[in-house]
């Protein structure tokens, strides 16, 4: 029952473009927001966040995320890490100024795709890892967490500080989380607004691991994506799916109603003026 309500769901998210080749692949496969580069050896496949400044997800952004992870996992790639090619920023979380003013519609186009985003690469068959090579605030935590491991690179930050500029966060946003630190540990960062440093993320097990360099950080997350080798794969996807399944079922139960909350929270004048003082605050930085 449980394996066939999870077959039922993936297959709402099953790749599409399944016939593309391993060699295509390496030569990027998209309008250039990622790249993807799979390692002829070992089969893994690394898929790059590429949009300056600071790899803000827009709605090209994710949606090209969305092709690369569904591409890989149709060339049955040995695994995937995700990373940055910007050695300062991971991901700056989603797009804030779609969030300012929004135009209703675009509004829900933009939390749809983030919601898919979420979904591939939390049920992504094949091992993923993180290589956290820069900052990872809110958005760009919340898609670390939904891979299996995490390796990032000292005097970064991470973590969702949503309510220092009140906003919330969504159910299945705040169990991604969970999935990864004890609820009372993410129950107190939500709350207090977190960033973790790299040094406590790795105390708190936000992380499991610290790297010194890019390349290292890319090599922990294959090492990482090799001890599943005995693994038969597909009984390796079907448990990490039901290991995932209560937290992708909160979304998928209902999407919809997920979309109306973020909507008319957005639209709320609390989270439009916490959003102008924070837009504010990054130009005042300069
Ligand atoms: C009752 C039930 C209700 C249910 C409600 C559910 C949901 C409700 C609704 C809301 C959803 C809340 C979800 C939030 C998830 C998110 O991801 S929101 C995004 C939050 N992200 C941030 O706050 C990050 C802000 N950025 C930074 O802190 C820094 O930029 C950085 C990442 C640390 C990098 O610093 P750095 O010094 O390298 O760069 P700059 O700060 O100079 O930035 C360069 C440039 O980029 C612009 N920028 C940065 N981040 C963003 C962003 N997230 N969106 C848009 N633009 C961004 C920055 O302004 C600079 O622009 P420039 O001045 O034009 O150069």
């Amino acid at each position: 029952m449980l394996r066939n309500s999870l077959i039922g769901s993936l297959r709402q998210i099953k790749p599409i473009l399944c016939s593309q080749s391993l060699r295509s692949l390496s030569n990027g496969a998209n309008s250039g927001l990622t790249t993807i580069e799979v390692d002829d050896k070992s089969g893994i496949a690394t898929l790059s966040m590429n949009l300056p400044p600071v790899n803000t997800l827009t709605l090209n952004l994710m949606h090209d995320l969305i092709d690369s992870i569904n591409q890989i996992e149709c060339n049955k790639s040995r695994g995937l890490i995700l990373t940055s090619s910007n050695d300062k920023v991971f991901s700056a979380g989603l797009d804030l100024k779609e969030l300012y003013k929004p135009d209703q519609e675009r509004l829900k186009e933009f939390w749809t795709i983030f919601q898919d985003l979420w979904l591939a690469l939390h049920l992504c068959g094949i091992p993923t890892a993180a290589a956290i090579n820069g900052h990872a605030p809110a958005a760009g935590c919340i898609m670390a967490t939904a891979c299996e491991y995490r390796v990032m690179l000292p005097d970064f930050v991470i973590g969702v500080h949503a309510t220092r500029f009140s906003f919330l966060v969504s159910k299945w946003m705040m169990l991604s989380y969970q999935s990864v630190l004890p609820r009372r540990i993410v129950e107190r960062a939500l709350n207090q607004g977190k960033l973790f440093s790299t040094q406590e993320a790795l105390e708190v097990g936000l992380i499991d691991e610290v790297a010194g360099s890019k390349k290292e950080a890319l090599a922990q997350c294959a090492a990482f994506i090799g001890t599943f080798d005995k693994a038969n794969p597909i009984a390796r996807t079907l448990t990490k799916r039901m290991c995932r399944d209560s937290d992708v079922t909160e979304l998928l139960r209902d999407r919809a109603g997920d979309l109306r909350a973020c909507v008319d929270y957005i639209n709320t004048p609390l989270f439009q003026e916490g959003l102008s003082a924070h837009l504010e605050g990054l130009k005042e930085k300069k």
